[in-house]
């Protein structure tokens, strides 16, 4: 989406942003440069659509897998900031991003030469009811096939056409993941769950072996295989702004788990990442002043 975050003065900068793409973003920026991050989206055929592929290239985040649509354009979003947190306004009803799933050959095709696939509860919320059909149908059959599928089920109510919808489908959206990355805060409040354990337990009778928790300035838990850890969250000294410091920490924790495999180093790294992003406006935070 494009983004429109504060610039103090009344005035808007223009930014580039989204769940995904922002966890594509800050795994590019942590991985090891022989990786490649590729992002599966579409987009249309306006300036602005050029424009983001063209700032995705730079990023090094790959392009390929992206489906231009004639006569569309990206969705819009603006931060709100009260107090350093964040809530968000959205034109995106008629985004390219909701056909993204619309081309099942070209979905699975893009699955089957993936070892990593990420995806969200707002990616299953933005697409009509068929096609998260399909997306979930080619995530189950990653998962089967042994390849690491992640999830955030990032709840966003406004997106969906019901509670019900939302619980079951993003319920569908974790049964099909090998790790589920939700934030408590969201869990508690959309799922009604009154402790971490009971999202992990949640989760893990899903079917999920892997699940980690996190918790704004109270950290992050993680089971991994049935291994409950925990990691303390950074001091920050003014937070600015928290948008995207779920995906930034998902992203810098993808990159260090898929190179390392030790999932509390990798967590403890995300939390200095995210720990640097809650201190600047935006959702993508420069690289160079990620402390990497
Ligand atoms: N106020 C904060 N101080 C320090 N770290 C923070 C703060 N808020 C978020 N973080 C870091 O970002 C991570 C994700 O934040 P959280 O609020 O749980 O995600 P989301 O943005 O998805 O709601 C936390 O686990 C923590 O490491
Ligand atoms: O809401 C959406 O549809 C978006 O994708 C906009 C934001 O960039 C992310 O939601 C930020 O996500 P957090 O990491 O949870 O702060």
């Amino acid at each position: 989406m494009v983004e429109l975050s504060q610039a103090g003065g009344g005035l808007l900068r223009k930014g580039f942003a989204g769940d995904t793409l922002n966890t594509a973003w800050y795994a590019r920026a942590c991985i090891q440069p022989a990786w490649s991050v590729d992002y599966f989206t579409a987009l249309g055929d306006d300036a602005m659509s050029d424009e983001m592929i063209a700032f995705f290239e730079e990023a090094g985040i790959g392009t390929n897998l992206i489906r231009r649509i004639k006569g569309k354009a990206p969705g819009l979003y603006m931060i709100n900031l009260r107090n350093g947190e964040r809530s968000f306004s959205y034109w995106r009803d008629n985004s390219a991003a909701r056909q993204l799933a619309a081309d099942p050959d070209r979905l699975r095709e893009a699955i089957e030469g993936t070892d990593v696939v990420y995806f969200s509860g707002i990616t299953l919320a933005i697409l009509p009811r068929e096609d998260a059909d399909t997306l979930l149908a080619e995530t189950r059959r990653a998962k089967a096939a042994g390849k690491f599928v992640v999830f955030d089920p990032n709840i966003r109510p406004r997106l969906w056409a019901s509670y019900d919808v939302m619980h079951t489908t993003i319920s569908e959206g974790a049964r099909s993941s090998s790790l589920v990355m939700p934030s408590f805060d969201d869990e508690a409040l959309h799922f009604g769950d009154d402790s971490i354990e009971a999202t992990i337990h949640r989760y893990r009778a899903l079917g999920a072996p892997n699940v980690l928790i996190k918790n704004g300035a109270d950290g992050a838990t993680l089971n991994f295989a049935g291994q409950e850890d925990f990691v303390p969250a950074e001091t920050v000294k003014e937070v600015v702004d928290t948008t995207s410091a779920g995906d930034s920490f998902n992203g810098a924790f993808l990159a260090k788990y898929l190179e390392t495999k030790d999932a509390v180093a990798s967590a403890c790294f995300a939390v200095k990442v995210a720990a640097r992003v809650v201190s600047e406006h935006g959702a993508l935070v420069a690289k160079d002043k990620l402390g990497l």
